[in-house]
């Protein structure tokens, strides 16, 4: 899962280093956040330091104001005074510490607050045990590819990487070492953070003080703390503050059900922000059978085994009990050759030699596409493109039962991406594609062209062209 950007050492380079360009915050601060068990004088804030004054309490209080994104504490969905969460019909809340901007945003977004979709056949999961891992989400049924899993409103949104305290930190910088403002930092972060805690419902607060926290002897606090544990980055480029580039200005959400999903190396699922809904959805890339783990991924899965286990140490997991590929050296030496090599895209030049299949060129691709099932990997980028890149060639052969065969599969991971609007429903028909334009400009080629690599050239042309035009 992309977790909160607040662990990733570039936000907190960012963060540091500030956006504004007084001498103080220009001043390069080393180090990043830590984690694990720090000693007790780490732990320990300077003497002499007196933390900010809190605002005062309110319903929708300005709380720090920072270039030009003011901060403020606000409910969404919007709720009418003194409703009970549990006799809230409209799908849930989220309490926010968000800039005005982004509120604004939000309740200018089209259709917004539309309810929570309801999962693919009603709900198919529980939570349970997951040995070692702590807690984990299992299917009770068998979940298909493309199914919604669950679309949930978070428990709080709050700034992932946010410039929101850099003010505090320009104040700082000539008086701390940079190992006292990353605690003071924290601090301060934690603070703002219990205020969106305590305008949480009873129970939503249970809900939230029962979620794991990996980060509970590093100084982070109650609240930070499980921010960085749970928080999933959400919609980067429209929810951003203003003027903020890179993973800085973004936000953070934190769910009560969707944080019991553990990370997986070969996840059956991803995740989107939807703001409309106001809510995180998870989808399956793969089937699902009754009684799997339904897991998500926290760091980049092609990765090699060594950078995704850096990667996730910060999220309290050392080692990454996901899979045997993972936890034993030689296997995950093999699998790291793998992935290597499954990043890269197989070229297809036709044709084949007239004793071969005339789908014989088309094979790297087919080869890729499995591999890239063996290895887990539905949910890259990789495995998307490898299965686009296999429709095309299979059209210009027009195999239909190929074409029929990688169009389902396609279908269900569009659906799962939420990127359905870019797929040709027209293709999982054999009626259906015999009128798309990519089926009738083979059939417009001279028979001498067809299955050659001139022909191959002509038809990705228009294939090209006309994807364009549709989008
Ligand atoms: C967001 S929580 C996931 C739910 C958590 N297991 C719970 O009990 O609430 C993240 C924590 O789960 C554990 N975890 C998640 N994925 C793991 C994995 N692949 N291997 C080991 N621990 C994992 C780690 O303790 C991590 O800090």
């Amino acid at each position: 899962m992309k977790r909160g950007f607040l662990n990733t050492p570039k936000a907190q380079k960012q963060l540091l280093q500030g956006t504004n360009t007084t001498s103080a915050a220009t001043q390069p601060a080393q180090g990043s956040y830590k984690y694990g068990v720090l000693p007790e004088a780490e732990l320990a804030l300077p003497k002499d330091y007196k933390p900010l004054a809190r605002p005062t309490e309110g319903p929708d209080v300005v709380t720090l104001k920072y270039g030009s994104n003011e901060y403020i504490y606000a409910t969404l969905p919007p709720v009418p005074p003194g409703t009970k969460y549990s006799d809230f019909l409209g799908g849930g809340y989220s309490e926010c510490w968000i800039s005005d901007h982004i509120k604004r945003t939000i309740e200018a977004t089209p259709n917004f607050p539309t309810l929570p979709l309801t999962p693919t056949g009603g709900k198919a999961y529980r939570i349970a045990k997951a040995g070692d891992k702590g807690l984990g989400m299992f299917a009770t049924r068998l979940i298909r590819a493309g199914d919604l899993i669950i679309d949930e409103r978070p428990l709080i949104v709050v700034p992932a990487s946010s410039i929101a305290l850099e003010g505090v930190l320009s104040y700082l910088a000539n008086k701390y070492t940079p190992d006292q403002r990353l605690r003071i930092m924290l601090h301060e972060k934690d603070r703002c953070m219990e205020l969106a805690y305590n305008k949480l419902d009873p129970e939503r607060k249970k809900a939230f003080m029962a979620l794991f926290n990996c980060h509970s002897r590093d100084g982070s606090g109650e609240f930070m703390g499980r921010v960085r544990t749970n928080g999933i980055g959400i919609d980067g480029e429209k929810l951003r503050d203003k003027d903020t580039t890179g993973d800085v200005g973004r936000y953070s959400a934190v769910c009560d059900e969707i944080s019991r999903i553990n990370h997986s190396c070969c996840p059956n699922t991803v995740y989107h922000w939807h703001t409309d809904t106001f809510s995180v959805r998870v989808f399956a890339v793969r089937d699902i059978p009754t009684g799997a783990e339904i897991t998500l991924k926290y760091c980049n899965i092609m990765a090699p085994a060594a950078e995704r286990a850096a990667a996730l140490d910060r999220y309290g997991i050392n080692p990454c009990a996901c899979s045997v590929s993972c936890s034993d050296p030689a296997r995950a030496k093999i699998a790291d050759e793998r992935r290597a090599r499954l990043k890269t895209r197989s070229m297809l030049v036709p044709p084949s030699t007239p004793e071969d299949p005339e789908d014989a060129w088309v094979q790297p691709a087919v080869k890729q596409l499995r591999e890239l099932e063996e290895e887990g990997l539905q949910a890259s980028d990789e495995y998307y493109h490898a299965l686009g890149g296999l429709l095309v060639p299979y059209l210009f052969l027009q195999n239909v039962d190929k074409v029929l065969f990688y169009a389902k599969k396609l279908e269900a991971l569009s659906k799962a991406r939420d990127n359905l609007k870019n797929f040709e429903p027209l293709y999982l028909s054999r009626e259906g594609m015999k009128t798309t334009e990519s089926w009738k400009v083979v059939g417009r080629m001279p028979k001498s062209t067809r299955k050659t690599a001139s022909g191959w050239l002509l038809f990705l042309q228009s294939y090209i062209a006309q994807r364009r035009t549709s989008m």
